[in-house]
C-alpha cells in the first residue's frame, strides 16, 4: 500500500507516519503539509531521528501522483481540498478529520459515488466496540434513564463536542428512535428548569494533554451505568487508519466507516 499522509507535522500526522513506516505492508509514498508550513522540505521521519528520503511537500497534486491512499487528519477545509484532487487521481481516502458541517459531509457523500472513502470520527477499535455497547445499553435502558455524553481532550483541540461524542449521541439516539438533532443539549447555564427526559446532554472538558476520554452516562433513580473509553496514546487511531486502508484495497467507491471495516454492521 503506497500511503500519503496529510497534515504530516500535526499530532496525528506524525503518529501515522510512524505507524506507516513500521507496517511491513505499507510504504510511505508522500507527506503533505500547508505550502507555507515551516516543515516543507524536511524529511517526514526527522522527528523520529531517522531519514526516510520522503520530504514534506505542499504541492498536493504532484505529491499524490505516486500514492494509492491518502490518510487525512487535518481540518475540514483542507480535507475537502484534498478530496477534489483525490477524486481526480483515484487516490482512496481515509478521513479522520472531525468538525464537518452537514453541507461538508454531503460533499464527502457526493465524492464517494466515484471514490472509495473511509470516514470515521474515531479509528480506534476500542471506541468502535463502545459504539456497539452503547446501542445495546440504550435499547435496554430505554426509559427512566437520563443520558449524558461527557468528553475530555487536550487544550489544542479546536472542535467541540468531539466527533466521537457526537457519534455516541447519534448511536444512542438511533437506538431510542430519536433524532440527535432534535434532542441534543450542548450546554446548560443559568435557570435551565428541570431536565427534559427526552434530551441527550453533552459536556465538554478541555485541558493539558488529555488524548481523548469519552463516557456515556445512563443515570436512573438509585443506579447509574457509565460506559467509558480512555485513550492513552494516538497509536490506536493510526493503526485503525492503516486497517481501513487495507480494507479499502478491494473497494473502488462508497462511503464507509470503521463499523464497516471491522465488520460490525
Ligand atoms: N478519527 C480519529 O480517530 C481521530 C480524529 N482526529 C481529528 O484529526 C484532526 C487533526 O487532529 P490533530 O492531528 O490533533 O491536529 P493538529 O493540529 O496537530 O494537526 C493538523 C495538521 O493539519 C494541517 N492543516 C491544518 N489546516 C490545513 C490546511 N488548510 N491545509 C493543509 N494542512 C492543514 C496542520 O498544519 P498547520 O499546523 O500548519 O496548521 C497540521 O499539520 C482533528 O479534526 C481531530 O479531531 C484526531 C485523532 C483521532
Ligand atoms: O482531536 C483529537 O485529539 C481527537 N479527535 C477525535 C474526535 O473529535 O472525536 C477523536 C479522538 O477523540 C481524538
Amino acid at each position: 500500500m503506497r500511503i500519503a499522509i496529510a497534515g504530516a507535522s500535526g499530532r496525528m500526522g506524525r503518529m501515522l507516519i510512524e505507524a506507516t513506516t513500521r507496517d511491513e505492508g505499507a510504504q510511505l509514498a508522500a507527506a503533505l503539509d500547508r505550502p507555507d508550513s515551516p516543515a516543507i522540505g524536511e524529511d517526514a521521519c526527522a522527528f523520529l531521528g531517522v531519514k526516510s528520503g520522503v520530504l514534506i511537500r505542499g504541492d498536493v497534486e504532484a505529491a499524490l501522483a505516486g500514492a494509492d491512499f491518502l490518510i487525512d487528519f487535518t481540518r475540514p477545509e483542507a480535507t475537502l481540498a484534498h478530496l477534489d484532487i483525490c477524486k481526480r487521481l483515484g487516490v482512496k481516502m481515509i478521513i479522520g478529520t472531525t468538525g464537518f458541517s452537514e453541507a461538508q459531509r454531503a460533499q464527502l457523500a457526493e465524492a464517494s459515488k466515484e471514490l472509495a472513502i473511509v470516514f470515521a470520527p474515531n479509528m480506534a477499535v476500542g471506541v468502535n466496540a463502545v459504539f456497539k455497547l452503547l446501542d445495546v445499553a440504550a435499547r435496554i435502558l430505554n426509559s427512566g434513564y437520563d443520558i449524558e455524553v461527557i468528553e475530555a481532550h487536550h487544550r489544542m483541540k479546536v472542535d467541540a463536542p468531539s466527533g466521537t461524542a457526537l457519534r455516541m449521541g447519534e448511536v444512542v439516539a438511533g437506538a431510542l428512535g430519536r433524532s440527535l438533532t432534535d434532542c441534543a443539549i450542548y450546554g446548560r447555564e443559568g435557570h435551565t428548569g428541570e431536565r427534559d427526559a427526552n434530551t441527550i446532554g453533552f459536556a465538554t472538558v478541555r485541558g493539558g494533554d488529555i488524548v481523548g476520554d469519552h463516557t456515556v452516562l445512563f443515570a436512573g433513580i438509585g443506579e447509574r451505568v457509565e460506559i467509558t473509553h480512555k485513550a492513552a496514546s494516538r497509536m490506536p487511531y493510526a493503526l485503525g487508519s492503516l486497517r481501513a486502508a487495507r480494507w479499502l484495497v478491494d473497494r473502488s467507491s462508497g462511503l464507509y466507516d470503521m463499523q464497516d471495516v471491522l465488520g460490525l454492521r
